[in-house]
């Protein structure tokens, strides 16, 4: 049996099918070329028949994709089969893709038919999906649920007609892998001509098994999968090509097979996705997931930073991501904030370190996300000259209909000094009672308040520009307390004045 599996892509077909995920021509131009150049084998371009706008994509697809194969579905209808056939005329390899439910559920509930009269139907379906391409593919739709003794005479009977490939859906994501992989080993040992076909799996997540089951099946001899980009497709989805792709990759060893895809092209391909059809993918989706190759827990960080392969069983690199990310969070421990530090060009002292360290769980323990900016500042205040006058204590009560007041307590060279001012707001009032203490002639001519990054729970800073016998004494100070900061900034100023004698 041949060790190279057809990579089937129906992002543009049975992914189409999410709601709010329609593309139009241009779009869809664009993610065929792109599946072109991920190297898939096949590009399920549409249903020709459903719609004139879906016809005109498979018809530009075709023109515009210059390898792959170009596939149109249908159902077993000679009018559809009319349609697909006109509208793959362009395509360099065409491929009809007909087919008809063979469950008991599909034939008696759906169809409204018997077993005999839907093998009648599928075998000249085939038949005349032959006369206008050679490489015809059937679908026996819920293949999942159906009688695996039924399934193999249809099968049988569509490859007799002609059928080059065969797919057997779990078109409800219902199987379990081993009732998957059993299905198709039953059909790989007792279907007379199995040989002359490939056999196809083309898997749901209802159950989160998509993945699982194409494996399964291909474990026993399927040698196509159809798969879409980050999985999407029909309710839960279909089985996602970045999965399917990097298991045969990753475990090729005990697997021994091989697609042609290009996998540095995943990365991009998938964003490509998900941007044009307004999709988001799961931060925690394999692969593709901005979690996929992220650590933010201390142990894990550790070990990846000595050898990336304690927590990574695949390189990023090769799904075309630049590299792991180590996030830094409450739970991060020094090896990971010494990593970040030395990546913006910090070296510091052991001692240093865990100085840093304990500003910075404090920090993340209100922060979530903890970015370089917070980490240079968190440096900027442990490595600064010990201040003579210290903030010890602040309190504001503020709010509407309220008149702010502030309590304040300094401590200065040793000595603590406290105050309450009220103020037009917390600020002000913060400000005037540290005027209190520190009996200086000074005057604020700027001050300036920013968010470092976003979200409300960000850091705010402040740069302050006080004035003092005609000079100019500027001050920082940052912290997720807009008021804090601000008299932080103050003080910074007013420590940098000259000492009075
Ligand atoms: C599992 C899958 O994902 S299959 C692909 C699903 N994708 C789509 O359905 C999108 C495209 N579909 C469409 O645009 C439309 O449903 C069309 C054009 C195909 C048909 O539209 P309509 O003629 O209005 O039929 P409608 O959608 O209401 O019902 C489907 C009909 O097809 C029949 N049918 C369903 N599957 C098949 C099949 N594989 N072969 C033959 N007949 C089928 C149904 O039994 C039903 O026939 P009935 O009206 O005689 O009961
Ligand atoms: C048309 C077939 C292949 C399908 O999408 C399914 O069975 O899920």
């Amino acid at each position: 049996m041949s060790d190279r599996l057809f990579i089937f892509d129906t992002t543009l077909r049975d992914g189409e099918q999410v709601p709010g995920c329609q593309l139009n021509t241009v779009e869809k131009i664009e993610v065929a070329k792109a599946l072109q150049d991920l190297g898939v084998d096949i590009i399920e371009a549409g249903f020709p028949v459903s719609s004139p706008g879906d016809f005109e994509s498979v018809v530009e697809i075709s023109k515009a994709v210059t390898w792959p194969t170009i596939c149109a579905l249908t159902r077993a209808v000679k009018k559809d089969i009319d349609v697909a056939a006109e509208s793959l005329k362009y395509a360099k390899k065409g491929r009809i893709h007909t087919g008809i439910g063979t469950s008991y559920y599909h034939i008696h509930h759906k169809l409204n038919s018997t077993p005999e009269v839907i093998m009648e139907r599928a075998v000249e379906a085939v038949k005349y999906a032959k006369q206008y391409v050679e490489d015809v593919e059937f679908y026996a739709e819920d293949a999942g649920r159906t009688d695996n003794e039924f399934l193999a005479k249809v099968v049988e009977a569509v490859i007799k007609a002609g059928a080059t490939t065969v797919n057997i859906p779990d078109t409800t994501g219902y199987c379990l892998p081993t009732e998957f992989g059993e299905k198709i080993k039953f059909l790989m040992e007792n279907v007379n001509g199995i040989h002359k076909a490939v056999i196809s799996t083309h898997c749901h997540n209802d159950l989160g098994m998509a993945t699982a089951n194409t494996v399964a099946g291909i474990m026993n001899g399927a040698r196509q999968a159809e798969v879409t980009i980050n999985g999407i497709g029909e309710r839960a989805g279909n089985t996602s090509l970045e999965e399917v792709v990097m298991i045969m990759k990753s475990r090729y060893q005990v697997l021994g097979i091989e697609t042609g895809v290009n996998t540095k092209n995943i990365y991009q391909t998938s964003r490509l996705v998900s941007t044009l059809m307004n999709m988001p993918v799961q931060p925690n989706k394999a692969i593709v997931g901005r979690n996929a190759f992220a650590h933010s827990s201390g142990i894990h960080q550790d070990g990846v930073l000595k050898n990336r392969e304690n927590y990574e069983i695949m390189d990023p690199t090769e799904v075309g991501i630049n590299e792991s990310a180590i996030l830094l969070t409450a739970r991060s421990g020094r090896a990971a904030l010494k990593h970040r530090l030395e990546l913006m060009g910090f070296e510091l002292s052991k001692e240093k370190l865990d100085e840093v360290y304990e500003k910075f769980l404090k920090l993340a323990d209100n922060k979530k996300d903890i970015r370089d900016d917070d980490i240079a500042l968190l440096v900027g205040d442990a490595t600064q000259q010990e201040r003579r006058i210290k903030l010890d204590f602040l309190q504001v009560l503020t709010g509407k209909k309220l008149e702010p007041v502030a309590i304040v307590r300094l401590d200065i060279a040793g000595e603590k000094f406290d105050a309450t001012s009220s103020g037009n707001g917390p600020v002000d009032a913060a400000i005037k009672a540290v005027k209190q203490i520190i009996h200086r002639q000074v005057t604020i001519e700027e001050f300036l308040v920013q968010a470092i990054t976003r979200g409300s729970d960000d850091i705010g800073k402040v740069h302050m520009q006080i004035e003092y016998n005609d000079s100019i004494f500027h001050g920082f100070g940052a912290h997720t307390d807009i008021v804090t900061a601000s008299v932080e900034a103050y003080l910074d100023a007013v420590n940098k004045l000259p000492v009075q004698v």
